[in-house]
C-alpha cells in the first residue's frame, strides 16, 4: 500500500508519516527541501523520539521521498498513490494542487484506476482538504472533474501533537509529545472506504475540529503573543510566569463558553479538556519557541482562525471576549524578522495605525466593539 505525503517537516515525519507507516503504509514523502529529500531517499527510514521521561524511540521504516519542485514526479506518484495526505502548512495547498491536478489527470485518463482516492490536508485550519479541492478543482477539465466527483475524496481533518522545530545533529530525527489526535469526516469519505489505524472516524468533524483549534492552538498563540510581549523565547517558560498563564486560562474560559453553548459539550469535561491541554503546553521535556507557535500572525488574525472567529462568537453570544482581546493585541506586538507576515504586520501598523490594521485583518469594522477591546488593549501593552 503507498501512501503519498506532501511535507516532510516536523508533523509530516513526527505524527502523519508515523500513522502511516504503523498502519502498513509505504510512505513516499514530497517535500522541497532537498536535504530531507535526500536524506530520506539516501536512508529509508528516520527515528521519531517522545517527549517523555524514557524517550522512547521508534524507528519509522519503509519510507522514501520525492522532489516536491519536479511536477512530473509528483503527478506520477499521485497517479499511483492509494492514498495521498499534506502537512505543508494551508497557505501551500495551492503550491501543491498542480501535481495533484496533473495526477489525478493521468489516473483518471487511463480509465482503469478507479479505485477511490482520499486526499487529505492535516492542517490547522477548518476545511483545509475542502480548499485543497477547490485549488485542485479549478485546475481540472470538466471530463476529469467529473470523474474526480466519484472517485476522489477530500474529507477534512482535525490533527493535533505538538511539535516544536527540532535542533538534532540528525535531519530526520524528530521528537514529539506523547499524546496525539488524528479526527477525519466519515461523511466525507467513500462509501466503503477501509479505516487506518489511529486515525479516529467521526460523523461531525465540526465540534472536534473547533474544539480543539479554540483550546490549544487558541490557548498556543496566546501563549506565544503575550509570552513574547513580556520577553520570554518559549512557552514553557511563558507560561511558568502566572501573569501569562491566567490570561491563557482566561482566553480557555471564553473560548470554553462558547464551545459549550454551541456543541453542548459538558462544562465539567470541557474544563477538564482545558487542563489537560494547559499540561500539554509545559511538558517539561519539550522546548517550543514562541517564534514557530505564533508564526504567520496575519493567518492567526484572520476571522475564520484561532482568535477572530472564537471573540465573534461570544461577542454575538454576549460572553466575554477580553482575554481574546488581549490575543489580537499581543499579536500585533509580534515583532520577528524572519516572519514575512509578522513584517507586514508591523509594516501596516506603521502606516496605517492600529485600528486600520486590525480591521484590514481581522475584516472586523473599526467601531466593532472587539476590535475597540482589542486596541485599547495594544494601547495599554505600549506603556
Ligand atoms: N508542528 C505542529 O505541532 C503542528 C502542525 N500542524 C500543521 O501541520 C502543518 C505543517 O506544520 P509543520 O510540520 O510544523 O511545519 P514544517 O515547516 O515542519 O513542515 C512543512 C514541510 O512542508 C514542506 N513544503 C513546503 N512547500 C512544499 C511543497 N510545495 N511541496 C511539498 N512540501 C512542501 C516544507 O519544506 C516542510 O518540510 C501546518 O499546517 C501546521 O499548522 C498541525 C498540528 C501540529
Ligand atoms: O501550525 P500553526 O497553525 O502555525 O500553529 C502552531 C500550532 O501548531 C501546534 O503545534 C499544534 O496544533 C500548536 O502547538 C500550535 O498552536
Amino acid at each position: 500500500m503507498k501512501a503519498l505525503h506532501f511535507g516532510a517537516g516536523n508533523i509530516g515525519r513526527g505524527f502523519i508519516g508515523l500513522i502511516l507507516s504503523r498502519a502498513g503504509y509505504n510512505v513516499v514523502f514530497s517535500d522541497v527541501n532537498q536535504e530531507l529529500v535526500k536524506a530520506l531517499e539516501q536512508r529509508g527510514e528516520y527515528t521519531v523520539e517522545l517527549a517523555n521521561e524514557a524517550k522512547d524511540l521508534e524507528t519509522v521504516t519503509g519510507v522514501s521521498a520525492i522532489d516536491g519542485t519536479n511536477l512530473d514526479t509528483v503527478a506520477q506518484n499521485v497517479a499511483e498513490a492509494e492514498l495521498i495526505t499534506t502537512a505543508v502548512g494551508v497557505g501551500i495547498l495551492k503550491h501543491i494542487a498542480p501535481g495533484i491536478a496533473k495526477g489525478l489527470t493521468t489516473r483518471l485518463g487511463t480509465g482503469d484506476v478507479f479505485q477511490p482516492l482520499h486526499i487529505i490536508a492535516c492542517e490547522n485550519a477548518i476545511g483545509a482538504s475542502t480548499q485543497l479541492k477547490e485549488h485542485v478543482y479549478g485546475l481540472l477539465d470538466e471530463r476529469t472533474r467529473l470523474l474526480a466527483d466519484q472517485y476522489v475524496y477530500f474529507p477534512d481533518s482535525a490533527v493535533d501533537r505538538i511539535v516544536p522545530i527540532q535542533h538534532h545533529e540528525d535531519p530526520l530525527h524528530v521528537q514529539v509529545e506523547p499524546f496525539y489526535e488524528w479526527v477525519v469526516d466519515r461523511s466525507q469519505m467513500a462509501p466503503a472506504f477501509k479505516p487506518v489505524e489511529g486515525v479516529m472516524y467521526v460523523d461531525d468533524l465540526e465540534p472536534y475540529i473547533e474544539r480543539k483549534l479554540f483550546t490549544v492552538n487558541t490557548g498556543h498563540c496566546i501563549a506565544a503573543y503575550i509570552g513574547y510581549v513580556n520577553g520570554y523565547d518559549t512557552i514553557q517558560k511563558a507560561i511558568a510566569d502566572e501573569k501569562v498563564k491566567s490570561i491563557v486560562y482566561g482566553a480557555l474560559q471564553e473560548t470554553g463558553a462558547v464551545l459549550v453553548k454551541r456543541f453542548g459539550f459538558n462544562a465539567d469535561d470541557h474544563q477538564l479538556y482545558i487542563a489537560k491541554i494547559l499540561e500539554r503546553f509545559v511538558n517539561p521535556y519539550l522546548t517550543d519557541e514562541v517564534t514557530r507557535v505564533g508564526r504567520s500572525p496575519l493567518r492567526k488574525l484572520s476571522p475564520n482562525d484561532r482568535l477572530v472567529r472564537p471573540a465573534l462568537q461570544a461577542y454575538e453570544y454576549g460572553t466575554e471576549t477580553t482575554h481574546l482581546a488581549m490575543g489580537m493585541a499581543a499579536a500585533c506586538k509580534f515583532d520577528i524578522s524572519e516572519d514575512p507576515e509578522a513584517v507586514e504586520l508591523q509594516t501596516t501598523i506603521q502606516q496605517k495605525g492600529i485600528e486600520a490594521a486590525l480591521s484590514q485583518y481581522t475584516s472586523m469594522d473599526e467601531n466593532h466593539p472587539v476590535l475597540k477591546q482589542a486596541v485599547a488593549h495594544y494601547q495599554q501593552m505600549q506603556k
